[in-house]
Formats: C-alpha cells, sequence, structure tokens
C-alpha cells in the first residue's frame, strides 16, 4: 500500500479469510489491541502497537504521548488521545500508512517468533479486520450478507505486506533493523525516533531456547554506521543445538547448517588423551560458528 492515494475498498470473504476483531481470538495477536507485543523505542517500553502508533500522532505534545504510552489497555491507549485528536500532527492523513507500516515492522522485529508464527498461520489468506464501523483500518460486514466484509482493510492489506516482507527477508537484517520513517518529527518525548535494532536480543533469544547459554560467547562488533554495514556476530554454538534450530525452522531445507563430521571424533579423541568420558566429549560438540546479518540478505550461519 502506497500512502498519499485514496484507498480503494474491497469485498473479503470471511469464510475464506483470517479474520480477526476481538484480541482473544485465533488471529487476534494481529490486532494492534492485542497484548503481548510489547514493544521498545528509544528504550521506552511501549505495551503495544495500538499505543506506539496513536502516540505518533502527537509528536510536539510529549505529556499527551506519555499519557498514551502510561495505559496497560491499548484500547485505552487509543481513547486517552482522543480529546487532543484537533493537535494530531498536521499531515497525520498522509503518514499515517507508513507510520502503521513502521509499527507493524517495529512489532515484528520485537516479537519475531510469537508475531512470525502468527502471521504464517495466515497462510497465503487475505487478512481482514472485521469491525463494526471503521472500514478503513477494517472492513465492515455487509448488512445483506454476514459473510461479506467490505472495506479499505488498511490494517489487514499492511499485515498482509508484513507477512510478505516476513516471508522474504526470513533472518535477515532488514527483519531485525527498522529504521525510523524519513518524515518530519517523527519524535518521542521530543527526541527523534531511533533505528530498532534488535539483532543482539533475537541472538539472545536463541541462546535461551538452545539451552546452550553458557556455551555462547557472543563477540559483537558495530561497525559505526550499522545502518550501511554489516554487523558480525560470532558464536561458540553446540553444533547439535544450532542444527537442531535449524531444522526445526520451516527454511530448514535453506538454513540447515551441516554438522562439521571431523570435529566430535576429533574432540572425542582429545578427551580420551585427557580421559574425559566420549559421551559427554561428543554432547559438548561446538565449533566456531559466525552469524552474519547483510542487508537484504538471509542470516546465514556460517561455518
Ligand atoms: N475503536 C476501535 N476498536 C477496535 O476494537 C479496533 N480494533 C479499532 N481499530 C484500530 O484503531 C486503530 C486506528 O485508530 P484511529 O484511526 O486512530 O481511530 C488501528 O489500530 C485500528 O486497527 N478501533
Amino acid at each position: 500500500m502506497e500512502p498519499n492515494r485514496k484507498y480503494d475498498s474491497k469485498v473479503y470473504d470471511a469464510e475464506q479469510s483470517c479474520v480477526f476483531r476481538k484480541t482473544k481470538e485465533q488471529f487476534g495477536g494481529l490486532s494492534n489491541m492485542a497484548s503481548g507485543f510489547p514493544l521498545r523505542i528509544n528504550n521506552i517500553p511501549i505495551l503495544s502497537s495500538e499505543a506506539l502508533y496513536q502516540a505518533c500522532r502527537f509528536p510536539s505534545l510529549p505529556d499527551v504521548q506519555s499519557k498514551i504510552l502510561n495505559q496497560r489497555s491499548p484500547m485505552t491507549a487509543k481513547m486517552v488521545g482522543k480529546p487532543f485528536r484537533e493537535d494530531t500532527r498536521a499531515d497525520w492523513e498522509d503518514v499515517r500508512i507508513k507510520i502503521m507500516r513502521w509499527c507493524l515492522k517495529v512489532k515484528l522485529a520485537q516479537n519475531y517468533f510469537e508475531f512470525g508464527k502468527l502471521l504464517e498461520s495466515t497462510f497465503d489468506k487475505q487478512i481482514v479486520e472485521d469491525s463494526s464501523k471503521d472500514d478503513f483500518w477494517g472492513a465492515v460486514r455487509d448488512k445483506s450478507d454476514n459473510d461479506k466484509l467490505i472495506g479499505v482493510n488498511a490494517l489487514g492489506r499492511l499485515l498482509m505486506e508484513i507477512r510478505h516482507f516476513y516471508n522474504e527477508h526470513r533472518f535477515s537484517y532488514n527483519m531485525f533493523v527498522v529504521e525510523p520513517l524519513s518524515i518530519p518529527d517523527f519524535l518521542l518525548f521530543g527526541h527523534p525516533i531511533q533505528v530498532v535494532d534488535e539483532r543482539i536480543n533475537f541472538i539472545s533469544h536463541l541462546e535461551r531456547i538452545m539451552h546452550c547459554k553458557e556455551a555462547i560467547k557472543i563477540n559483537y562488533t558495530v561497525k559505526p554506521s550499522i545502518l550501511s554495514e554489516e554487523v558480525v556476530i560470532i558464536s561458540d554454538i553446540p553444533t547439535s543445538s544450532l542444527n537442531t534450530l535449524f531444522i526445526k525452522d520451516k527454511t530448514a531445507s535453506t538454513k540447515k547448517v551441516a554438522a562439521p563430521k571431523d570435529k566430535p571424533a576429533k574432540r572425542k579423541r582429545e578427551a580420551k588423551k585427557v580421559g574425559e568420558p566420549a559421551e559427554k566429549a561428543k554432547g559438548k560438540a561446538t565449533r566456531k560458528s559466525s552469524v552474519r546479518f547483510l542487508k537484504d540478505q538471509p542470516m546465514l550461519p556460517l561455518s
């Protein structure tokens, strides 16, 4: 979806689509009103993509932003901004789609596994926000045919765009690094919104799910301009865990890492020399592994 053009309304078949209305429903996590997808901008915790989106209306009113961001419920975050709507940034109609897309990218980068899985679960079906009256962000049930939803469904369409992005750029630099929008006054509490960079958090998450925390040593080298340069993360990851991880992932065919066959045997020999039990040595087989994030390329574990 491109900003600055009049959007066309579409008709969706509810039965054939992934529809969300309530946050606790199957696809409810796709709603900005869903809890459980926390964000962090400029090191400020934000409880939902709705709160972030609404805060972006008021870049020159930090007090209103604070009020919005202090709400526990995403719906209340939207509601408390309502009395200030006339102070919404002047170009809001022109930038709101861009801002919503950016919010969703941040939601994905910072909730990679949960939100990614949810997007994946929609396969290539239409995603539609079922709304009682908002036919811009969502679509509204047709009065004469309840199975039809009619509206611009801007949120659903952005989610489908994000799903495509996720499928194309999985484990890529672009997935974890979300640059701020180049629009005037993209501010939070008076400060320019900074790049969101989730690479280290993602790796830490991998460490946790691979249960090999103590075995991992991360040496994080950041070049001064992280936006234009790759970052190399070097880890000592147990080979078996790395394999498991990538085999578990649906992209295993392209991301699978072949275990270096010589290493366990070598370690076994070494272990024998020092009297360590062979079984233990085998289990501990590790290798130096680099995980490299390259702009526009998948993240590839390199041997
Ligand atoms: N009022 C309301 N209730 C819900 O349950 C909703 N899902 C929404 N829609 C969301 O509101 C956001 C846009 O709000 P404004 O354009 O600023 O009014 C967006 O996240 C919609 O998905 N609204």
